[in-house]
């Protein structure tokens, strides 16, 4: 881990949790089932660094299996990194589990980005060798449940309207055929100029994925992601080349999968979608990103339907990462919350795009108070 990353342990700081739970709007259906809640974890971090200045970080664990541990094993993560920081100890972050990890990361990553005056997507796209500037905005997409045609294509139409010229569609719960006919009736209404992709959340096995594949084909979608189940590289390799690009998600967001990535994961995936909570903090998904970029893997920066403070950690993410702006990213996600940690979002989608917050740090002093509302 960077030494910019470690968790701060500075003479007095203290380490604060608290729980929320998110619920959405409408449930959100995806091939594995649906999402109608968020629990999430804000962790507060104050106190002074060793040379006197003040720290004061805000982080946030949205907990989501199979791409982070359980709520239960978050939990109990962030309870003993508390009790470690409060009797003196250092918290490492390698033995955290990934969304514990991320809130711990985070909250050091904008302790030290506050202290230093500089937004967080500046301290990311430093911290790695040809960091250069980072982007100032970033063009997110819109993400479209799993639904029947006519709602689908009403919820194309919608976020359209709102600016959106990317939208991902969650495909994979219900036959593949159907599906095929939901994401062609999206580009019949939404015209070509809109980008399309679909996510089957490795709900296809080989035979439905390269039906689906072929039956996809003239439809002009982005790239389809996860069509097949995280571990069957072979199928991913097999998919390549057909008429669609190929991305994947579950394949790569964990932390113990970076090791047991195909390799070269070039070969498998044309995109691969990036999860700061499954990867375990903004520094990790930089680096891990940058990686992937440099094996000619492109990449896009997604939420896992987190709080507004991961959220926003997630845009700062999408804008450090070189040619961020390349493609939308899947971080327009605080409309799927009927309820957030905040009201007031410091980083609003506007015309499909959301405008990294000034800073210091992930948006300055929008989140002070944040862990007593
Ligand atoms: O990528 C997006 O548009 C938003 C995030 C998103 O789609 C997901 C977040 C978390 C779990 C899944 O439901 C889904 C995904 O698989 O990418
Ligand atoms: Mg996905």
């Amino acid at each position: 881990m960077a030494p910019a990353d470690d968790v701060p342990t500075p003479d007095d700081v203290r380490v604060t949790v608290t729980e929320r739970s998110l619920p959405l709007r409408s449930p959100l259906g995806t091939a594995t089932g649906e999402i109608d809640e968020r629990p999430v974890f804000l962790v507060g971090l104050t106190g002074a660094f060793a040379d006197g200045s003040p720290c004061r970080g805000i982080g946030e664990a949205a907990p989501l299996p199979p791409w982070t541990e359980s709520v239960e094993d978050c939990r109990h993560a962030l309870a003993d990194a508390r009790e470690t920081v409060a009797t003196g100890g250092a918290v490492a972050l390698d033995d955290l589990p990934p969304a514990a990890r991320h809130a711990l990361s985070l909250a050091s990553a904008d302790a030290r980005a506050r202290r230093d005056g500089v937004t967080l997507s500046q301290a990311l796209a430093a911290a790695t060798a040809d960091g250069g500037d980072p982007a100032e905005s970033v063009r997110v997409n819109a993400t479209v449940g799993d639904g029947s045609v006519a709602a689908t294509v009403a919820a194309a139409e919608s976020a359209v309207s709102e600016g959106f010229d990317c939208l991902k569609c969650k495909v994979g719960a219900r036959p593949v055929d159907e599906d095929t006919e939901r994401l062609r009736a999206v580009r019949d209404a939404v015209g070509d100029d809109v980008a399309l992709r679909a996510d089957a959340n490795g709900a296809w096995g080989r035979e439905e994925a390269e039906r689906a594949v072929d039956a996809l084909a003239d439809v002009g979608l982005e790239y389809l992601e996860q069509p097949v189940p995280a571990a069957d590289h072979e199928a991913l390799r097999a998919l390549r080349g057909r008429g669609v690009a190929i991305a994947v998600d579950e394949t790569v967001n964990t932390p113990a999968s970076t090791a047991e990535w195909p390799d070269p994961i070039e070969e498998y995936a044309d995109v691969a979608v990036l999860k700061p909570m499954a990867l375990g903090g903004p520094g990790e998904t930089v680096a891990v990103a940058r990686d992937l970029r440099d094996r000619g893997v492109d990449t896009v920066v997604t939420t896992t339907i987190d709080g507004a403070v991961a959220r926003t950690a997630a845009v700062h993410v999408a804008a450090a990462v070189p040619g961020g702006d390349d493609r939308a990213h899947g971080l327009a996600t605080g409309a799927l919350l009927e309820r957030d940690v905040v009201d007031d979002d410091p980083a609003p989608v506007d015309a499909g795009r959301i405008t990294v917050p000034a800073g210091p740090g992930v948006a300055g002093d929008a989140f002070d108070g944040v862990q007593n509302r």
